[in-house]
């Protein structure tokens, strides 16, 4: 188990604007690493530049403290696995696994037994000789994985992996993945934009959007402390609500919102929250509730609601703001055009960068 450091990278084509900017991460030995964001932010080439696929045009990439920038990718010692699998298809399961360790000149007989053993932890023992065209989707990503996983890789890559795969099938491989990462104590990188599979699979996670890392944390602090307005909303649904610091009361800012009432909030350690600031205040959907009229932080009029099952989520309008609240299900909930107060949960309250 290695760690892994991406010291200050930045990649920039031509004269366009960097596609990353100033990207600075160590990640542990051991560790799920995700590189999260929307469509275009930087993320994959993030990742390729670990694989040594794409030069940095700044910074070093270093494993276990030794500089791998100018390291050719099959020199590097990674495993990866694609989205679309990148299989061969004339080639049986075995044959497939096999390709690593042919390539490195592995004897056969090991080669024979690593093969086993990899298609064991995916849960293909009995796959072998199957022909690619044979297996379904989620089986073809899992021989990726087994091909990836059999030349124990000192960092393994994954490139949204499951993006080609049906919501079932993707829940499910979730947790094949880990468990086949854990048990293999590999450091491992994985890039995607769902924040559900992210959340899910990583120890952290680290957030992007155009370019520039927004944060890292744990699923929890990226959840409950969001570092900006982007990641409060990408992660989840959040309400963003601008207002003015009037004071502190202890660890938090108080923080005058619009409709005049002033919330308690707690925000990230590095940003200066001062008297006269303009913030915004982050809550999630399910830290407001319901009031009177007139008793809470707005009043509001519901526009419309829908039914999860589980919960029923609110679409408010308190003067031009829209709100989200979620709540659980019971008789007594307000109905389309109800005038509400809403309130905030003690301690639910965040200020995020704008
Ligand atoms: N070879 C290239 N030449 C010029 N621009 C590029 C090149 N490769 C990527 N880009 C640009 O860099 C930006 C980041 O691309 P990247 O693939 O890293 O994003 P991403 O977050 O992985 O998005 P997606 O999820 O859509 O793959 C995009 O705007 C893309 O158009």
């Amino acid at each position: 188990m290695i760690p892994v450091r991406l010291d200050r990278i930045s990649k920039s084509y031509g004269s366009a604007a960097p596609v990353v900017h100033d990207v600075d991460v160590t990640i542990s030995a051991g560790e799920f690493f995700t590189l999260l964001g929307p469509s275009g932010c930087g993320k994959s080439t993030t990742l390729r530049m670990i694989a040594g696929f794409v030069s940095p045009t700044s910074g070093r990439i270093l494993f276990d403290g030794r500089d791998m920038t100018a390291v050719p990718p099959n020199k590097r010692g990674t495993g990866m696995v694609f989205q679309n699998y990148a299989l061969f298809p004339h080639y049986d399961v075995a044959q497939n696994v096999a390709y690593g360790l042919v390539s490195r000149k592995v004897a056969k007989e090991e080669r024979r037994r690593r093969v086993a053993s990899a298609l064991e932890s995916v849960g293909l023992g009995g796959y072998a000789e199957r022909r690619i065209d044979q297996l379904s989707g989620g089986q073809q990503q899992r021989v990726a994985l087994a091909r990836a996983l059999v030349i124990e890789p000192a960092v393994l890559l994954l490139d949204e992996p499951l993006s080609n795969l049906d919501a079932k099938l993707r829940e499910e491989m979730r947790t094949e993945i880990r468990r086949a990462q854990k048990n293999a104590g590999i450091t491992s990188v994985y890039v995607t934009h769902d924040q559900g599979e992210a959340m899910a699979m990583s120890d952290r996670i680290a957030v992007f959007d155009a370019g520039k890392l927004h944060q890292i944390g744990t699923p929890r602090q990226v959840y409950h402390q969001p570092a900006s307005a982007f990641v409060a909303r990408f992660i989840g649904r959040s309400n963003v609500l601008p207002g003015e610091v009037v004071g502190r009361e202890g660890e938090r800012a108080a923080v005058k919102l619009d409709s005049g009432a002033t919330v308690l909030a707690g925000h990230p350690e590095d940003l200066g929250v001062d008297t006269g600031e303009s913030v915004a205040v982050s809550v999630r959907p399910e830290h407001l509730t319901f009031a009177e009229p007139g008793d809470g932080i707005f009043d509001a009029v519901v526009r419309g609601i829908e039914f999860t099952g589980s919960s029923c989520q609110f679409d408010l309008l308190a003067g031009e703001l829209e709100l989200a609240v979620t709540v659980a299900d019971r008789a007594d909930l307000p109905r389309p055009g109800d005038r509400v107060g809403v309130r905030v949960e003690p301690g639910r309250a965040w200020v995020v960068r704008p």
